[in-house]
């Protein structure tokens, strides 16, 4: 009986967990539909950011690309003017000119003063004491006639449209030249000593720079702000002699606003330009930050995907770093985007968005979850309290008849096939319409569920017991002899007539039942119908003798 019970119970339940898996399904399904929209997202935007640096970068190296250009051109007319030096009234002059001076200080000498830019320098003696410098006769006079003849062409430079702050040629022979002229009264000497000590001059000597290219110099340390500099300069060499260097100044100003222009407008994240030691040379953003903005393992981790990839993008702790590597420059340009301007921007807002639709779509899937549930659940409460029903006797628990008599039958097929004995107990309460009239109904009933309820009390595991009738109630026992169920009859007689049932306030009365019993192996049948009629016979046979007895025998 209870295994039933439990097989249907595991009926009832699969489907909850048929429920539980679809829901499952569909929130994995959702779950994982929005994470992949989230990639989607994700590689999209950094594409772009990818896309966002080289379109910087690629501006920034065709501007730097014209510079190179223009140094390159100034190179060869210095080179040309050396290889064929002019010689007029007016260089002439100008070399009267330098020899009278060479030995003070300080001089300044020029072509024209309409015309050309002055030359400025210093004496042999500060000459001397560089050892980076050297005053050689032979080439001297050449060079200063080909600086002078430089200088007219500088002149017409257009420093705005260049964006470069100043173009200037430095020589070794202790003079220069540059497009932002002064006075003969300012300090030539420190000038000059200046020009020669920046780090631009020093990356020209042979070792330095073997190719003989073109060398970006960024004077980090300077202390000057006019020295703040980014510097892009080439050597002058003339028949395998280095002359000097010929040089054009960016102010970090100006490298500034080339960035910052690079932005558009309402964008997020800053782009830097970054020297090859990682240090911040300009910025889109303001202030400038100072110094390198990222920490040791952050530069270790960059220098290795950089070393790989031209340009890129990595994520970095809670910043996004896009970069693209310069050719004309030796260093990096990158784009800084944190996570909380990626947050306050369109892929924010997507993000955010998304999370929100994944979150109300979970909800609902949540909510709809527990209500299905639940009817799933009551639906099969009700289909259980429906088959119970079906099954069983509502005021005794015990099976209706129809089941009783469907379960007998097998039982006594089962007996017959197995050669086991089989007994049939028919039992009927005594005077029990007196109690229904006596107490009333309620009374009556309460007395049924006592006598049921011994009787559950009294079967063993194989036994079954049925109510057949208003207060008729039948027992098979199979694997039993007629003396052991007449024994168990009687006991079940003595139980009932020995129980005292409330049934007012002090007030209690005693049932008592009749009983008949046949048995299979004594009538040779195994026939329930049979059994149980015989039993019924004798149970007619208890009440004619007086009730409140078994009999299991006729006569
Ligand atoms: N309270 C109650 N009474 C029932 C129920 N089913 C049948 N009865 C009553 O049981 C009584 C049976 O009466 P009888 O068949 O005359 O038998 P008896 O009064 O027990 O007399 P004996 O069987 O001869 O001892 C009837 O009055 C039925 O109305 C029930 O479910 N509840």
């Amino acid at each position: 009986m209870s295994a039933k019970i439990q097989q249907h119970a595991w009926r009832a339940r699969h489907p909850i967990k048929i429920v539980n898996f679809c829901f499952l399904v569909v929130f994995l399904c959702s779950t994982l539909l929005t994470w992949r929209e989230i990639v989607v997202l994700q590689n999209g935007w950094t594409a772009s950011q990818k896309n966002r640096i080289q379109s910087v970068a690629a501006a920034l190296d065709r501007h730097l690309q014209y510079s190179v250009d223009k140094l390159q051109f100034y190179r060869a007319a210095m080179q040309h003017a050396l290889s064929s030096p002019i010689s007029t009234n007016r260089t002439d002059a100008a070399l009267a000119q330098f020899d009278q001076q060479r030995q003070s200080g300080a001089w300044q000498i020029r072509l024209d003063t309409q015309r050309g830019l002055p030359v400025n320098g210093v004496s042999d003696d500060r000459v001397r004491q560089n050892p980076l410098l050297a005053r050689d006769e032979q080439r001297l006079e050449n060079e200063l006639i080909a600086a002078l003849e430089f200088g007219a062409i500088l002149q017409l430079a257009d420093p705005q449209q260049d964006r470069q702050r100043r173009t200037f040629y430095t020589s070794r022979a202790g003079f220069y030249l540059s497009s932002t002229p002064h006075a003969a009264s300012d300090d030539i000497a420190t000038r000059y000593h200046r020009l020669v000590t920046r780090p631009y001059f020093h990356s020209h000597t042979q070792r330095n720079n073997p190719d003989r290219g073109v060398r970006w110099t960024h004077a980090r340390e300077a202390n000057r702000q006019e020295d703040q500099v980014v510097t892009a300069s080439l050597p002058l060499d003339y028949q395998n002699q280095w002359y000097g260097v010929l040089a054009m100044d960016f102010s970090l100003g100006t490298m500034n606003d080339f960035l910052n222009q690079a932005m558009f407008r309402r964008e997020n994240g800053e782009i830097l330009l970054l020297d090859n030691q990682f240090q911040v040379i300009a910025s889109s953003a303001e202030p400038v930050p100072a110094g390198s903005v990222f920490s040791d393992s952050e530069r270790e981790r960059l220098t290795r995907e950089m070393a790989e990839h031209n340009e890129g993008g990595a994520l970095i702790d809670t910043r996004y770093i896009s970069w693209a590597k310069l050719n004309f420059f030796d260093g990096v340009l990158i784009r800084v985007y944190s996570l909380k301007q990626s947050l306050s921007g369109e892929f924010g807002s997507i993000l955010l968005v998304l999370g929100l639709l994944w979150a109300l779509f979970s909800l609902m899937l949540l909510g709809s979850w527990y209500v299905i549930r639940r009817m799933v659940r009551n639906m099969f409460a009700m289909q259980e309290t429906l088959q119970w029903r079906a099954w069983y006797d509502a005021q005794t628990h015990l099976f209706n008849r129809g089941t009783f008599l469907e379960r007998a039958r097998q039982i006594a097929r089962r007996c017959q096939q197995q050669q086991m004995p089989l007994c049939v107990i028919q039992l009927d309460l005594d005077h029990f319409k007196r109690i229904n009239d006596t107490w009333g109904h309620q009374t009556g009933d309460k007395a049924l569920s006592h006598a049921a309820s011994i009787l559950r009390q009294s079967l063993r595991g194989d036994d079954i017991a049925g109510r057949v009738g208003g207060e008729e109630f039948c027992i098979v026992l199979p694997g039993t002899l007629l003396p052991e169920a007449a024994a168990i009859a009687e006991r079940i007689r003595v139980r009932l007539n020995s129980k005292e049932i409330l049934v007012r306030q002090n007030t209690t009365i005693r049932i008592s039942a009749s009983f008949g019993v046949s048995c299979a192996v004594q009538e040779g049948d195994y026939d329930f119908e049979h059994l149980q009629s015989i039993a019924d016979r004798r149970l007619y046979e208890a009440k004619q003798a007086g009730r409140n007895r078994v009999s299991s025998s006729d006569g």
